[in-house]
Parts: structure tokens; C-alpha cells; sequence
């Protein structure tokens, strides 16, 4: 067993596959919506939520880029997407080389079709891997075995003692699985259904840990909808939809430009701050963070320390975006409203939209930017400053604690 660090370990997501015993006619099943998300937009949501995973790669099938973007959009920039190959053995081996510049001490290989993968078996696997050994999780198998003959006739009832069946995530020592692979792929082996049958096959040990019944692979239609009217159910029991606020105001002073919203606007003054004084990104900074319960933006980024000196502020919600999703959650909406006599916020309304949703990896039609003036009262009608005021809402999966 060995104690990880946070964020030290890979994973690679297979997901090149066309889903031929699932039917294809509502297109690949990775790609198929269940809970009203696509199977692989949970899957990668429970590898970029766990506080293990650090580097992530998806292998994708080279016609599926579209389908992908559609499905999962809020993708941080440092995952890594690859093309898989014709089998899932080839489309391991290529995640696996685009992981080795990072060099991770270890490695989860899990399939992009078993969504119910949970933070628990992650970290069992994570932690059963060593230095020479992988883990794999399994179940033992209850039913009885039969083989079946020509016309499905019995041919021997197969003793099921020691029999497990095999589920992913599956965990190994990086260079090791990598090596394997190689070596495989080299002697023309292709016929690897599993990343644990070639590790055995290169003589590396592999021990079992206990795998989750919930834990299904989505290979047949009906599993599809089964996990459907799972999720639908769970919704229903108990959607955890946070909000947010969030508010602040800074001085203006002598400048030619103001930068709210990320947009850069000309005016005759300037807004007075450490950083470049966005009073739209700071008020939804502390919105986001406070939908779980994370501190505000003075927290993360002290005024105190000369690093935030004339930041671009987005880096702050960008931050803020990073923290709501390694928590689980899903950003449904952000809201800002700018209160100022002037400039004019409406011509460059479409433009903050666009700087909002691009610093919070969140598509357009979940941002607004309104304004209003303060009809000519105080320090904000006298135009002695700018205000701004933000609600977030987050779909955290399942009870945040
Ligand atoms: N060339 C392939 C084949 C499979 N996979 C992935 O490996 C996992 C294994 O699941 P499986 O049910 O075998 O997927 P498919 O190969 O898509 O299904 P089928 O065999 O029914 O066509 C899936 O996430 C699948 O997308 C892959 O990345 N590349
Ligand atoms: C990797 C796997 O999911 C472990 O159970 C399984 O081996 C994939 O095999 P399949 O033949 O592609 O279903």
C-alpha cells in the first residue's frame, strides 16, 4: 500500500470505442446522455473531481471530435485529448505515450463507459499500486459457470472459486504499464482486453482490490437506460444546486480605461486597485467560492502580496471555476451586475459575456452581465466609483460536505 499526495497521480480515460454491442443507431454510447449529461462527461467529471488525479488524458475516436466538444465543454486546458486506435489495447498505449513527458509515478486506466466510478475506488486503487505492483478492481463471482457447446448445450459447470470478474479503474506503476504496452504492441499482441491481462502477461504482479457493484461498464442498451433512470431518480431524491453572492466596489481615479468584466472599456478615469480593479470579475469571484463554502477572493489572493499586482482578474475566477469543479461542481449559471452612471455598459455587453464564459470554461448562455445606473445618488451616482454585484449557481453532485 502506499500513501499518495494530492494530485499525484494520472489517469487515462478510454473512450475510442464504437459501442457496437450497444447498437448504434443513437450514436456511440460514450456519448449517449444519461442523468442528462453524456456517460463520459460523468467519467471525467469523477477523475477531475478526485483530489488524487493530477494529469488526465481522454483518448477519443478521430470522429468524434464534435461529439466530444458538445458533450463535455467545460474541459480545464490541461487535459490532454489523443485519437485511440482500432482497439482499446491500441488506444491505451496512446494515452500512455502522451503522458510519459509528465513522467507520474503512477497510472489509473479507466473506461470512458463506467460512469459510476466512485471517489472511494479510485483512491483504493490509487493507494494498492507500488512500485512493482498494479491493482485491479474485481468482484468475485457469484453465479454459477457453465460452459455451453455447439447448440448451447452444457458442456462443464466451471468451479467459480477464485473467479473474479474484472472492472477499471486499473492502477499501475507508470513506466512499467507503459513498457508492457510497448513490448505487447511490439510482438504483435493485440488481443489484450484488459490493461491488467498485459501487465501479467510482462510478468508485472497485479493484486486484486474490491471492486463496486455500482461500478457497471455500459456495454448493452439496456444498461444505458438503467443508468438512466438511475440518475433521474438520485436527481430527484436530492439536486444539490447552490448559489452564490458575491459584491464589491473600487474608487475611480485619474486613467483613460476602466476593465470591467474582462473588457477593456475607454473612459475618462480609471478604477483604483492592487489588481486591474474588475469590480464585475471580483464580485463573481467571491460568488463562485462562496457556493462551497471556500473563503472569498481576499483568501486566495491577499491584496498584501505584490504577485496579484495589476493581474488580469480573470485569473481569479479562473481560479475560483477551478475549485467549484475539483469539488464536483457544475457552474449552471453566472450572473453580474455592474452599477455605475458611466461608461455605457450595453455596447460591450456581448464581449463581457464572451471574456466571462471563457475565463470560467462555461458556454455563453450561462453568463449575463446586466447594468444599472444609481440613479445620480451617492458616491456611485456622483461617479466617485464603480459597484458590482454576482450570483453563481453550482450542481454539486451528490451531498457536498
Ligand atoms: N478502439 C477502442 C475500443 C474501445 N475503447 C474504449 O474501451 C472501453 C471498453 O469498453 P467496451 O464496452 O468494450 O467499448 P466498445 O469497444 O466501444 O464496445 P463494443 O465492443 O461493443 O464495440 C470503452 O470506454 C471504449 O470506448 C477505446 O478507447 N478504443
Ligand atoms: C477493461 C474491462 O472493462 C474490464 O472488465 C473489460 O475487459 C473490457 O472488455 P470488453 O471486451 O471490451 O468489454
Amino acid at each position: 500500500m502506499s500513501t499518495r499526495e494530492k494530485g499525484t497521480i494520472a489517469a487515462v480515460i478510454v473512450a475510442a470505442g464504437r459501442g457496437e454491442r450497444a447498437g448504434q443507431r443513437d450514436g456511440p454510447k460514450q456519448y449517449r446522455s444519461i442523468g442528462g449529461r453524456a456517460v463520459l462527461a460523468h467519467t471525467i467529471t469523477a477523475f477531475l473531481a478526485h483530489p488524487l488525479v493530477g494529469r488526465l488524458v481522454v483518448a477519443i475516436h478521430p470522429e468524434d471530435e464534435e461529439l466530444f466538444r458538445t458533450a463535455v465543454c467545460d474541459l480545464p486546458p490541461d487535459v490532454v485529448i489523443v485519437h485511440g486506435g482500432a482497439t482499446r489495447q491500441a488506444s491505451t498505449l496512446r494515452a500512455l505515450k502522451a503522458l510519459k513527458p509528465s513522467a507520474p509515478g503512477a497510472v489509473l486506466i479507466h473506461d470512458g463507459v463506467r460512469p459510476f466510478v466512485s471517489e472511494g475506488l479510485i483512491a483504493r486503487v490509487a493507494a494498492a499500486v507500488t512500485a512493482d505492483t498494479g491493482a485491479l478492481p474485481a468482484l468475485a463471482i457469484a453465479d454459477t459457470l457453465k460452459k455451453a457447446g455447439n447448440g448451447g448445450i452444457v458442456s462443464a459447470t466451471v468451479p467459480r472459486n477464485g473467479l473474479h470478474a474484472a472492472q477499471t479503474p486499473q492502477g499501475f506503476p507508470f513506466a512499467a504499464i507503459l513498457a508492457a504496452h510497448r513490448q505487447a504492441a511490439a510482438e504483435g499482441r493485440d488481443d489484450f482486453t484488459d490493461d491488467s491481462a498485459i501487465a501479467e502477461w510482462a510478468g508485472l504482479t497485479v493484486r486484486i482490490v474490491e471492486g463496486e457493484p455500482d461500478n457497471i461498464k455500459l456495454t448493452f442498451a439496456r444498461e444505458i437506460v438503467m443508468a438512466d433512470e438511475k440518475l433521474r431518480m438520485n436527481a430527484s431524491a436530492w439536486p444539490d444546486v447552490r448559489t452564490g453572492n458575491g459584491y464589491d466596489v473600487h474608487a475611480l481615479g485619474p486613467g483613460d480605461h476602466v476593465t470591467l468584466c474582462g473588457v477593456d472599456i475607454p473612459h475618462d478615469k480609471a478604477l483604483v486597485g492592487h489588481s486591474d480593479a474588475d469590480v464585475g470579475l471580483h464580485a463573481l469571484t467571491d460568488a463562485l467560492l462562496a457556493t462551497c463554502g471556500a473563503g472569498d477572493i481576499g483568501t486566495h489572493f491577499p491584496p498584501s502580496d505584490p504577485q496579484w499586482k495589476g493581474a488580469a482578474s480573470s485569473k481569479f475566477a479562473a481560479h475560483a471555476a477551478t475549485i467549484v469543479r475539483e469539488k464536483g461542481g457544475r457552474i449552471a449559471n453566472a450572473d453580474v451586475t455592474l452599477i455605475c452612471e458611466a461608461p455605457k455598459i450595453g455596447p460591450h455587453r456581448p464581449a463581457m459575456v464572451a471574456a466571462l464564459a471563457a475565463a470560467l470554461g462555461i458556454e455563453e448562455h450561462r453568463v449575463s452581465v446586466k447594468a444599472t445606473t444609481n440613479e445620480k445618488l451617492g458616491f456611485l451616482g456622483r461617479g466617485e466609483g464603480i459597484a458590482a454585484i454576482a450570483t453563481a449557481t453550482v450542481v454539486y453532485p451528490g451531498s457536498l460536505s
